[in-house]
């Protein structure tokens, strides 16, 4: 009753009559249970906060928040949905940046350098399942041994135990066919898998029966009796949390009270700490309402005091307290931060090992990504840039002359590309008008005499250089159409003149005479020019799509946190991505130039070398923006938007569906800025030219591709570092 009665006068007292409080709990044997949750220094506390404050925008979640988890205890953070318990073991953990404050976690800030927290010392299970569902239970047990540095053997051992302990199914079991329940399970068993110091646990029990939450209840209270081993839980089941140490209980942001259970529900008469918790809210909504603010707003937008006088951000029973303690310096030496930040390679072997063993569990999805290139390229060389093929065009012949000029220039023409459909001058009119013919072919009556003529008379009237002359009429609404129709005739009647006029050909050749090319060939068509541009294209694009979603995803479904918990700094993270999907475009490009090379025949004059150098590169570039947007952008709407929202800008002002020339300025200035103009250009000269890095249109690629790379993986890193 004694007890009882100090309670009730304590539920307004401060926190710094914690002592004396301390001393009138003696009478109701508390004393012990409250000792030991007393800090009795920093080096005992595994986790301080002091005044921490974070917001979300404009929203503030947590406000001047005092918490003490001591060492060997666990800690129940308890508190109604929506109050900031996940946001403050996020900030703990070190994923969230607190806004104002100070937090040692095992007696440093997290993410201090050389400080294993995040790291093998912490074992983190977020609120979401943070589980990879390509993986079997076997696979995500060693992935995290492998990230926690833990040896084969380690890994097995603990893996037998936890799957017996938490009653998992078979360790071959993949966990996309788990119950939500059986994941929760797998989940508390990577983050129990290293032996952690410290234990933070984001609603380890939600969807465990009964029997199993008391087993994993029972082992966290066996495993901080060693007194190395630290706890901090959040549950919804309240009344779970009775086994815990020490209770925290938060609303709106801050704490209502912190302390041994039996305290808290003894300070409030209470038999529950359900009760308990009840009445502290309905206390603290009644302050609300009568400082006339709202219960939910209250709290957090006035930290001053209660009508008491009492603090009201500080906890009623108070383990902890803000103000008075000071503020330890932390510093480390330039080589422990160099160390810090160099990457280790046994993380990135880790991460690309689960990307493999992903891709190996969807070899559908992979062997997709490795035809969709070589289909993409295959519809364009088949597809782009070719002679439209059956063209109807309407002839009106009148030249009767016998063995006449026009019928051989007719004969001359391309018949698979024209289909000439021979009819009088008014219907051949009509047809072209009504859209049936692309073109109208017609000759003279004496188109065969005067053609004669031209060659043989030295001065000869208009009226026979006309009348000798082929007439044509184009539909050129499509310029394709008409630019082949063209160039059909040109050909056939040179083929004409060059075969059946003998020794006066000459007479009648056009006077431009296109000698060999230095570089091409004759009759190169835009297929040619298109393919190199298109091939750095879709590798870049097929790299942005394959590594836009990666941490998108993984955000969302906590994986990134729980990595970068368990020591995965962001750079590795980017260098693994980086490293597995570079296996990926190799694939891809190599299948890639097999068909252009082989089965299209393009032509390639240069180093087959350095042709799959600049692809790479750019499949790199790619790789990295990806990065970019899937470290910026939180949903897959938003990134699928911003990954296609650029590609057709892109493609149409690098130049590569059209020649970069016709750009006007200043769009040409952004243009030649962009990562594929120089890069398509280089590729072209590679190709088509035989130049090598000595030239400066080949080397000018190269070190734009390379300076696009650099800043987007460096732009990538660092936006990750930012949000995590
Ligand atoms: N990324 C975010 N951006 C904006 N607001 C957020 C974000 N994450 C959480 N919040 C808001 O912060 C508040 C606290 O959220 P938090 O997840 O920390 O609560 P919680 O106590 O863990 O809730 P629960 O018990 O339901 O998990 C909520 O109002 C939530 O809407």
């Amino acid at each position: 009753m004694a007890a009882e009665a100090a309670g009730q006068d304590d539920a307004t007292a401060g926190p710094a009559d914690i002592t004396e409080m301390a001393e009138r709990l003696k009478e109701g044997n508390m004393k012990a249970d409250l000792e030991a949750s007393l800090p009795a220094g920093q080096e005992e506390n595994a986790i301080q906060c002091r005044d921490v404050c974070r917001s979300y925008g404009k929203l503030k979640v947590i406000s001047n928040l005092n918490l003490t988890v001591p060492q060997g205890h666990i800690y129940g953070l308890l508190g109604p949905s929506g109050c900031g318990k996940t946001t403050l073991l996020k900030c703990i953990v070190g994923t969230l940046k607190i806004s104002r404050g100070h937090i040692t976690v095992l007696g440093k800030p997290p993410a201090f350098p050389g400080h294993n927290v995040p790291g093998r010392m912490v074992g983190y299970m977020p609120q979401e399942l943070a589980l990879y569902n390509e993986f079997t239970i076997s696979d995500t047990l060693i992935f995290f041994g492998r990230i926690h540095g833990l040896t084969y053997k380690e890994t097995q051992t603990r893996m037998d135990f936890l799957v017996d302990f938490l009653d998992l199914p078979q360790k071959n079991s993949l966990v996309r066919n788990l119950s939500g329940g059986q994941r929760r399970r797998v989940s508390l068993g990577a983050a129990l898998l290293q032996n952690p110091e410290l234990l933070i646990l984001d609603e380890p029990t939600v969807g465990v029966d009964p029997v199993l939450r008391a087993k994993i209840w029972q082992h966290l209270v066996e495993i901080v009796k060693t007194g190395k081993v630290s706890v901090i839980i959040t549950t919804h089941y309240i009344e779970e949390a009775r086994q815990a140490n020490v209770v925290g209980l938060m609303r709106n942001g801050h704490l209502l009270a912190e302390g041994p259970p039996e305290v808290v529900m003894k300070q409030h008469s209470a038999t529950t700490l359900e009760r308990a918790f009840l009445q502290l809210c309905e206390s603290s909504d009644q302050i609300g309402s009568k400082r006339g603010s709202s219960p939910q707003t209250g709290p957090l937008e006035n930290s001053q005091s209660f009508e008491s006088g009492r603090d009201e951000t500080k906890p009623i029973l108070g383990v902890g307290s803000g103000g008075a303690e000071e503020i330890p310096k932390y510093s480390a030496d330039w080589k422990v931060r160099a160390r810090h930040v160099w990457p280790k390679w046994g993380n990135i072997a880790a991460l690309m090992i689960k990307t493999m063993v992903r891709m190996k569990r969807m070899p559908g999805s992979l062997c997709f990504q490795f035809l969709l290139p070589v289909i993409q390229v295959s519809l364009i060389c088949m597809c782009v840039g070719g002679d439209p093929k059956g063209i109807l065009v309407a002839v009106v012949n009148n030249d009767t002359s016998p063995s006449s000029y026009s019928q051989s220039v007719l004969s001359f023409l391309d018949n698979s590309s024209m289909y000439q459909v021979h009819l009088p001058h008014n219907d051949a009119f009509e047809g072209i008008r009504n859209g049936e013919y692309w073109g109208v072919i017609g000759f003279g009556k004496n188109f065969t005499s005067y053609l004669t003529k031209r060659m043989i008379q030295r001065q000869v009237s208009r009226e026979v250089v006309d009348g000798g002359s082929v007439h044509v009429w184009l539909d050129l609404t499509n310029r394709q159409i008409a630019v082949m129709l063209q160039k059909k005739l040109h050909e056939a009647f040179q083929a004409f003149v060059e075969n059946k006029l003998g020794s006066m050909s000459y007479l009648a050749a056009l006077p431009v005479k296109f000698e060999e090319p230095i570089y091409g060939e004759l009759n190169t068509d835009f297929t040619t020019f298109v393919t190199p541009g298109a091939v750095l294209s879709i590798t870049f694009y097929l790299a942005v799509g394959l590594t836009a979603l990666s941490f998108v995803l993984e955000r969302k479904e906590g994986l990134l946190d729980r990595c970068w918990v368990a020591g995965v700094s962001s750079l590795e993270m980017m260098l693994a991505h980086l490293l597995s999907q570079l296996f990926v475009i190799s694939v891809q490009i190599i299948l890639l130039l097999l068909f252009i090379l082989l089965v299209f025949k393009n032509p390639n004059e240069g180093s087959l070398v350095l042709i799959i150098i600049l692809i790479i590169l750019q499949g790199v570039t790619g790789i990295s923006f990806g990065l970019v947007i899937s470290s910026a952008i939180d949903d897959e709407q938003n990134a699928n938007q911003a990954a296609l929202g650029i590609f057709y800008p892109n493609l149409i002002i690098s130049g590569i569906i059209w020649p970069v020339e016709c750009i006007p300025y200043p769009l040409r200035y952004l243009s030649l800025a962009l990562p594929q103009t120089y890069a398509s250009e280089a590729l072209r000269c590679i190709m088509y030219r035989g130049w090598g890095l000595s030239q400066m249109m080949v080397w000018r690629g190269f070190a734009v591709t390379l300076g696009w790379n650099t800043f987007f993986l460096i732009l990538a890193t660092v936006i990750l570092k930012l949000r995590t």
